[in-house]
């Protein structure tokens, strides 16, 4: 059973004013997220990834549809069992939401005190915390005297407090500098692993998905457009926009402006190679090329490592008798996808 399924999910907001029509948020969606994972929300602005995991907590109730939450049904649910479920769910947030007039000390016994926790457990567990996330010698700053990346920590210390079983990250990195996002990204990971905790987390960064999620959905107008393992989604996008998203960390045909500069430069027969398979070398690919006399060039793309797993696409430049270029590509295609580059 999946720690979260949601099913024909909808979340339609009233018109803001009279005559106004509604804003469909959230568009008959479908998602399983299995426990231990890390599941990762992509989309542009305006996507509907927060309102989605808004209803997962029920900070928002969907208009229709089912969410069960560690089997239970939550669409519907009244309030008092709601507050049982979200006992279960942690969240942090992209502004991190802390108290500013409580100590970090502070803002993690809110939780404890909001769950009944006495009072006599608190220094125990928040002492725990602060050293999972790093922070054993903050207990007493307040939260402006703290930088980004360390509010960030007591926003997990805080969701983490009351040992939920679902972490729900809304852009959680989204304010951070590049190496304070890696290593927040480092401890969402560790919080996954070490703590077994199940994680959700929404980011319109594809380098986000790369580090650390499992699986990843792709959201465009209330819709998920696309949804699978990290490799295969990163390797085979299917819809404009996913690939739009990977084009962000993967390079693939070059675009139009690239494009007239390199025919200035080469002027070869331009094909895209696209590596996939961990078991084709590129040392066969081009050994095709070499036993035909056809003379290449890489003139674009790269090769990028996703979670143990290689991939890219690499545009060539080829130059030789033309029918002699044909029959490398036809033994070529036996390895990889080519594909023309438009003249
Ligand atoms: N409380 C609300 N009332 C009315 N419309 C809303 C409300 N919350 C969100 N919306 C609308 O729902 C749509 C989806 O918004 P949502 O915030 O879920 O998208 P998002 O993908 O998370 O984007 P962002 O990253 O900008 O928050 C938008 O058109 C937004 O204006």
């Amino acid at each position: 059973m999946p720690l979260v399924e949601i099913r024909d999910v909808r979340k339609e907001f009233p018109a803001r004013s009279r005559g106004g029509s509604p804003t469909v948020a959230v568009d008959g969606v479908d998602l399983d997220v299995e426990a231990g994972e890390i599941f990762g929300i992509v989309g542009y602005s305006g996507a509907g990834k927060s309102t989605l995991v808004r209803l997962v907590n029920a900070l928002e109730p969907a208009t229709s549809g089912s969410i069960r939450v560690d089997g239970t049904e939550i669409v519907g649910l009244g309030e008092r069992s709601l507050q049982r479920v979200r006992r279960d769910i942690g969240m942090i947030f992209q502004q991190f939401n802390l108290m500013n007039s409580r100590t970090v000390y502070g803002n993690i016994a809110f939780p404890l005190q909001v769950a009944g926790v006495p009072k006599s457990e608190h220094r125990k567990r928040i002492s725990e915390l602060l050293h999972f996330v790093g922070l054993a010698d903050k207990a007493l700053a307040y939260p402006d005297q703290l930088s980004g990346g360390q509010k960030q920590r007591v926003g997990i210390a805080r969701a983490l407090a009351t040992s939920p079983k679902l972490l729900l990250a809304d852009e959680a990195t989204s304010a951070l500098d590049p190496e304070t996002t890696q290593e927040v990204l480092a401890l969402l990971k560790q919080v996954n692993t070490e703590l077994g905790i199940t994680i959700v987390l929404i980011t319109h960064e594809m380098e986000v998905i790369k580090t650390i999620a499992d699986k990843v959905a792709v959201m465009e107008d209330g819709k998920v457009i696309e949804q699978g393992p990290v490799f295969d989604l990163f390797s085979r996008p299917q819809h404009p926009a996913t690939r739009r998203f990977v084009s962000t960390l993967v390079a693939d045909q070059p675009p139009e402006r690239a494009l007239q500069v390199l025919r200035e430069r080469h002027d070869g027969r331009f094909v895209t190679l696209a590596f996939r398979d961990p078991a084709v070398r590129q040392s066969q690919v081009f050994a095709e090329l070499i036993s035909r006399d056809v003379a290449f060039e890489l003139v674009y793309g790269g090769i990028e490592d996703i979670q143990g797993e290689t991939f890219g696409n690499l545009t060539l430049s080829l130059t030789g008798d033309p029918t002699q270029v044909e029959a490398a590509l036809g033994a070529v295609r036996a390895l990889v996808d080519v594909r023309e580059v438009a003249a």
